[in-house]
């Protein structure tokens, strides 16, 4: 059967190392045993145990033995009732010692698979936001579970083969005892039965791993689907039919895999029972002619083909080891693989807290900055598109000698055309990137040696399409601040002029936001998201201001919103409308990553450059002009200023 490894997959050149490839890097095994130094208690328990059901298991014969030798055909009544007595007995005894090495073997998996998964998510949780950027959620999300999945399991079978060996040699060994000749017969009879096993074990491995990797593959695919943006998307622009198609021909796979690998296994099965069969009848044959003979008693004969009947389901065990092991290193060594990204951008041993509460002003000095290439920040492995690597690409800058000041407490907003680096400037004030040359300082002190924490405490983000999780409202806005009461969220509410919707829902707090917040409408989820700010309380905030779907109505609410959130704080605007560029302390004209012009509104409509072009070709337009909010009366009354001074800013 010809099945493609990865479906939808671009052959890869020669050159190209396969990120895919179960190689193991020298040392995995090593690093895999670490992992079951802190069990090591467990493992002994488990030894033990496992010797005693061994022992079980070669005890039973030889009672039966004595039963029919020693009870049966010496018309011993006594010794027949203790034989069965103490058979039963044992039997009991082997199905406790069984439920016991169930429950070590299986603390002693999960033990290892929680350490592993606990490391491994706290380490993705610390990657820089280009690795999350460049890798496919579907696929990460695969590695960190099923990958998991695969070695527990794996390393389950590991632990049951491990008890075989002890059981296989014991079985032979007793097997000698009672009839060496019959033994030397049941030996020869192994590699005809093991040899085919094997076989037929390597075809259902292979194909459970293409089943896995089919499944990752779908799975990805409606991931990115499924989700409301994915799934609006391809309703607007899809094809349904090929899409449809598409899906069916990779289910189909899956279902071809599925029917292959279950007559494989059924085959494997009953190639075992064939062989345990005709094993049996040879050992009867041979045995039987012995008995008549003389050389044994029938007690003896029925003892060893029982054994036999034990030989061979451990032996099997043992004969898949060697892959099992494999898969347990091989998919440890995925997780390793992910665990060895070190995160581009890491906080300093030393590093210091900024004072809380109080708004520092922002420097950038001679900032440059390019974004990572894919070998810097991710895994091939996990980009999912088998393309061709990008090896020793070296990305353009996108930011250029930026520097300039936003002294604490005022609004800078930032315009340019679309692609010229504003987004990237505000990245790197919340640090999700560092510059590759030049600082970011808050206050003086470089964002490098601050802690993560402060500057997560200090810097609050509202993007054009705010991301709400798919839970409660309440639990949306307790996000920013867990500890915040009722009174603190409806006055947040308020201030980001949302309130009165939410009052207006009949679950209030409780309603859920759907995936995406995807039940609220664009200028309701930015309101939302502001007042989560105001929860926060950060005393830097970037904004990215909507520039779409905002009638008059809501673009003023989100105004008035914004006045409340800027209030007191430093902030850096990326700004569309011509109200919040007014208002602005300065304007940084952006434009090829470079700062191309700096003042305010007035100054720079005076030089009769960039700005000026981009306020008539863009600004002013009358709809920017419509949609600019009426100023609240409480808010203008106590003082009024001229619009191009610091309302905002304060
Ligand atoms: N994650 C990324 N990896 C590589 N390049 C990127 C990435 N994000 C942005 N860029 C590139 O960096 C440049 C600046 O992008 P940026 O988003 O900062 O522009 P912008 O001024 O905010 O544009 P817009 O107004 O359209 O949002 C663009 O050329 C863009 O293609």
């Amino acid at each position: 059967m010809e099945v493609m490894l990865r479906f939808g997959a671009s052959p890869k050149s020669d050159d190209d190392p396969d990120p895919w490839s179960n190689r193991v890097r020298p040392g995995t095994v090593r690093r895999v045993l670490a992992y079951f130094r802190p069990h090591v208690g467990k493992v002994a328990l488990f030894v033990l145990i496992a010797a005693m059901e061994a022992f079980v298991v070669i005890a039973t014969p030889l009672l039966m033995k004595e039963l029919i030798d020693g009870g049966i055909l010496k018309n011993d009544f006594g010794v027949v009732i203790l034989m069965a007595v103490l058979t039963a007995g044992l039997a009991v005894a082997g199905a406790l010692l069984s439920l016991m090495s169930a429950y070590v073997s299986a603390k002693i998996g999960e033990g290892v698979t929680y350490d592993l998964r606990v490391q491994a998510l706290d380490h993705v949780r610390r990657l820089p936001i280009a690795f999350f950027t460049r890798t496919q959620t579907g696929v990460l999300v695969g590695r960190l579970h099923t990958e998991l999945i695969m070695a527990q399991q794996a390393f389950g079978h590991l632990l049951m083969a491990a008890t075989s060996v002890v059981t296989v040699l014991l079985v032979l060994a007793e097997l000698f005892y009672l009839s060496w000749l019959v033994a030397l017969v049941t030996l020869v009879l192994v590699p005809l039965f093991v040899v085919p096993w094997i076989w037929v074990g390597r075809i259902i491995q292979r194909r459970t791993g293409t089943l896995m990797e089919t499944n990752a593959g779908l799975g990805g695919l409606l991931h990115e689907r499924f989700n409301v943006q994915g799934a609006m998307l391809s309703k607007l622009f899809g094809r349904p039919d090929e899409e449809m198609a598409d899906y069916r021909t990779r289910a189909g796979k899956i279902r071809k895999i599925g029917v292959s690998i279950s007559i494989w296994a059924r085959m494997s099965f009953a190639m075992m029972a064939l062989m345990a069969s005709i094993a049996t009848a040879v050992v009867y044959g041979v045995g039987g002619g012995l008995v008549i003979d003389g050389a044994f008693q029938l007690g003896t004969l029925i003892a060893i083909a029982t054994l036999l009947g034990r030989l061979f389901g451990p032996i099997t065990q043992l004969s898949g080891m060697q892959e099992t092991a494999q898969t347990v290193v091989v998919s440890f060594s995925r997780i390793f693989e992910l665990l060895d990204l070190k995160p581009l951008i890491q906080e300093r041993p030393d590093a210091k807290e900024l004072e809380k509460d109080v708004a520092p002003g922002i420097e950038f000095d001679d900032v440059a900055f390019r974004y990572p290439t894919a070998d810097e920040v991710s895994l091939a492995s996990l980009e999912h598109l088998r393309t061709k690597r990008e090896h020793g690409d070296v990305t353009a800058d996108v930011l250029r000698g930026i520097s300039f000041e936003a002294p604490a407490g005022t609004l800078t907003a930032l315009v340019g055309p679309s692609g010229a680096g504003k987004s990237t400037m505000t990245h790197l004030v919340s640090r999700l990137y560092d510059p590759n040359s030049g600082a970011v300082r808050f206050d003086g002190h470089d964002l490098r040696d601050l802690t993560f924490d402060s500057i997560r405490g200090t810097v609050g983000v509202v993007s054009q399409d705010a991301y709400l999780f798919h839970d409660t409202i309440r639990e949306n806005l307790l996000y920013a601040r867990p500890t915040a009461t009722e009174d603190e969220l409806i006055e947040a509410c308020k201030g980001a002029q949302i309130w009165e919707l939410i009052q207006s829902l009949p679950r209030g707090f409780d309603t859920v936001t759907g995936d995406r917040g995807y039940r609220m409408s664009g200028g309701e989820k930015q309101r939302l998201a502001i007042a989560r700010l105001l929860l926060k309380a950060p005393t830097v905030v970037v904004l990215d201001e909507a520039t779409a779907h905002l009638d008059s109505e809501s673009e003023a609410a989100v105004q008035r919103a914004l006045k409340t959130a800027l209030r007191s704080r430093t902030s850096l605007v990326i700004a569309h409308r011509l109200s919040t560029i007014r208002e602005a302390d300065q304007i940084l004209v952006i434009d090829g990553g470079t700062v191309r012009e700096r003042g305010t509104h007035d100054e720079l409509l005076a030089r009769g450059g960039l700005y000026s072009e981009l306020y008539h070709t863009q600004f002013a337009r009358p709809e920017n002009n419509a949609a600019k909010p009426e100023p609240e009366e409480d808010e203008f009354d106590e003082e009024p200023e001229p619009l191009d001074t610091v309302v905002y800013g304060g």
